[in-house]
């Protein structure tokens, strides 16, 4: 058994509790105790002292493409169809295994130093991405995105591999994996053969990912296309009857945002990518309002660019204010939130990740407290969410293991994924 003690912790339980003086212990992956550094610490073998720093639950990502990590840097500017069409889409058409091992080791090296403890991916090579997340520690809810502009074989042998991957890795490394099912987008997937992921999905029993609403063109190519907006074409595909998380929801009527309610369909907000990229400002405070599960994600690195969740935490907690001119909405407390307890729920695992309490996976970090940006030491979420920065963790704890310590990695070889990650890169054709 192990216990972090004279910690600062801030639970993200129901009552959002902060203890002062305070201690987490765990024990073969999960959470054994919450509260005050007890007096007799005889029952620990290990003690770990958590003096001037907040200890917090592990920061989930709810969405984004770790691969594209290799594509930082590379087509910046641009709008979503050309940025795709035009510069993503053709450079990942010429990668390999290599490729997508190396950027996704960078990408995990970057998520542990940044406070990341697990991730949602939606790829292509994700045999690649789950052997990278088995060998890191990292936990990870994992699909195989599917794009249907190719022949009606090449189609089915896409579903295919899909559905062997999510059934493969399913549960995998001691529960670590979760997979889900993963047409790319409405307009990428005709109604036919989202269906026919839907229907594979509800087979294995995993949830369904999409990306959806992201772009105001989207949206009435939409209407073009079938006559009426994404919403309305996911319900009638029967996709909201099944466990779904959406990337985006950007551009949402009232009606829309009480349809995503009604069906309790999960959303993953990306503020970053959707400004960078242009693609707007989505309606948070209206969908957490109507009490829609809004988590938070980055997107790739091709289009935040990075992945450091803190930065998504400070600017979901003050864009949605300018935006509305009103200081109340999202406070602090709910983008903390949105990081941990709501994303938790958006990739169905609530019971079991998102807060420190007894019985949930010790997934969990610790930020160093004792810096000048961090005082006075007032209010501890205050200074996570408007104040801190994700390089301020110092450690960062999955299933009860340190995959970084006193800020050294403990999985990944970082100046080995440094150096393959840029020649890899220089192997593609531009
Ligand atoms: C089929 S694998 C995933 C696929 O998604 C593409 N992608 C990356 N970011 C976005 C985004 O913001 N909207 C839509 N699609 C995106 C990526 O390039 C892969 O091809
Ligand atoms: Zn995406």
């Amino acid at each position: 058994m192990k216990i972090i003690t004279n910690a600062t912790v801030i639970t993200v339980n129901e009552q959002n509790e902060v203890i002062y003086n305070g201690a987490v212990g765990f024990d073969g992956g999960k959470i054994t105790y919450v509260g005050k550094t007890p007096e007799d610490l005889s029952a620990y073998d290990e003690i770990i002292d958590g003096t001037n720093k907040y200890l917090m639950p592990g920061l989930i990502n709810t969405h984004g493409h770790v691969g594209m990590s290799l594509l930082r840097g590379f087509a910046d500017d641009l709008p979503l169809k050309q940025w795709l069409e035009e510069k993503m889409w053709p450079m990942e058409g010429q990668f390999t295994k290599e490729h997508v091992k190396w950027g996704t080791a960078i990408s995990i090296i970057e998520m542990i130093r940044t406070g990341t403890t697990t991730f949602v991916d939606m790829y292509d090579h994700m045999d690649t991405v789950a052997q990278e997340v088995e060998a890191s520690g990292m936990r990870g809810v994992l699909c195989r995105g599917v794009i249907g502009f190719c022949s009606e074989e090449e189609r089915q042998q896409k579903l295919q591999e899909a559905a062997s991957f999510a059934s493969r890795w399913n549960g995998a490394a001691n529960g670590r994996i979760h997979t889900m099912m993963s047409p790319h987008a409405p307009y990428t997937c005709s109604p036919e053969y989202i269906q026919q992921i839907l229907e594979k999905a509800i087979e294995l029993n995993v949830p369904l990912h999409i990306h959806m609403s992201e772009s105001k063109a989207e949206v009435e190519q939409n209407v073009q296309d079938y006559g009426v907006r994404p919403v309305a074409h996911l319900e009638n595909l029967g996709v909201f009857n099944h466990p779904t998380l959406v990337a985006h929801a950007v551009h949402l009527t009232d009606e829309e945002i009480d349809t995503l309610a009604k069906y309790d369909v999960k959303v993953a907000h990306n503020p970053i990518s959707n400004l960078k990229l242009a693609s707007g400002v989505a309606r948070v405070p209206e969908m957490l309002a109507k009490g829609v599960c809004v988590s938070l994600a980055t997107d790739s690195s091709a289009s935040n660019n990075n992945l450091n969740l803190f930065e998504e935490l400070k600017l979901a907690a003050i864009l949605h204010k300018g935006v509305s001119y009103d200081p109340e909405v999202v406070p602090a407390e709910e983008a903390l939130r949105m990081a941990t307890r709501y994303a938790a729920d958006a990739v169905f695992q609530k019971e079991s990740l998102g807060s420190l309490e007894v019985g949930k996976k010790a997934d969990m970090i610790m930020l160093n407290a004792a810096q000048a940006h961090l005082q006075p030491a007032n209010d501890p979420i205050s200074h996570v969410v408007y104040a801190a920065n994700g390089y301020d963790v110092t450690d960062t704890i999955v299933d009860g293991h340190f995959l970084m310590k006193d800020k050294e990695l403990i999985t990944m070889d970082e100046q080995q994924a440094i150096a393959e990650v840029n020649r890899v890169f220089a192997l593609l054709k531009q």
